[in-house]
């Protein structure tokens, strides 16, 4: 495997499709780097997030990665990997709090019951799109006032479906989860990585 004389990492292989990966979340680039895939280029996909009216959160959550898919130009010889996280609590989607009085409202919503986390990826080449959606119940304890007023103040929440980060401090209101740990954070490692290997990419250590 062809090595970077400046990195010491391995370059993307000359047989492999180039992979962009279509996001401008630092959390997703992190966890493909924890399956061994470097992507070969980034361009993040702008599209409106506007769920539909009474459209369900399951059926947003895919549209969202469907469209951020679509929006990445590619080139012949390229994938574009693109997903979407949402909380949902019932039918209502809760997506990123516009400030701080919504996230805290979000967070008492959500606090002494259970969500579902839904990430949708989406990959697609010049030729074909395809959807896969990963659903994660999660149960958030009850939270003091005190508790709740601090992580507001950590602004943690910012730019995070439902107003919180499992990977951050908000994991201390979380006891429990039902489904993939990697998929609450933003990406599903196993099915990402299932999905890359069926369109010809594999990492370089999974
Ligand atoms: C629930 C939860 C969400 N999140 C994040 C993951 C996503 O980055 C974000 C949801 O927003 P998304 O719209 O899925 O992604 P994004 O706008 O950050 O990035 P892009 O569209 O360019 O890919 O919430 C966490 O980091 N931890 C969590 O526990």
């Amino acid at each position: 495997m062809p090595v970077s004389p400046h990195s010491g990492h391995a370059l993307a292989r000359p047989d492999q499709p180039r992979l962009i990966l279509g996001s401008a979340s630092p959390r997703r680039l992190e966890l493909l780097a924890q399956i061994g895939i470097r992507p070969s280029d980034i361009r993040p996909a702008d599209i409106d997030e506007t769920p539909h009216d009474r459209e369900t959160p399951r059926d947003y959550v895919r549209r969202m990665a469907a469209e951020k898919a679509e929006a990445v130009t590619l080139k012949p010889g390229e994938v574009v990997l693109c997903a979407d996280t949402t909380v949902a609590v019932g039918r209502r989607i809760l997506g990123k709090p516009d400030d701080a009085a919504e996230a805290a409202a979000f967070m008492r919503l959500m606090a002494g019951r259970r969500h579902r986390v839904l990430t949708a990826i989406a990959i697609r080449s010049t030729t074909a799109c395809r959807v896969r959606l990963v659903e994660t119940v999660v149960r958030m304890s009850l939270i003091d006032p005190a508790a709740l007023q601090r992580y507001i103040i950590s602004e943690d929440w910012r730019g995070k479906a439902g107003g919180y980060a499992i990977q951050g401090p908000a994991a201390a209101f979380i006891p429990w989860i039902q489904g993939s740990y990697s998929a609450v954070v933003g990406l599903p490692l196993a099915e990402t990585a299932a999905m890359l290997a069926s369109a010809g990419i594999t990492g370089e250590t999974a």
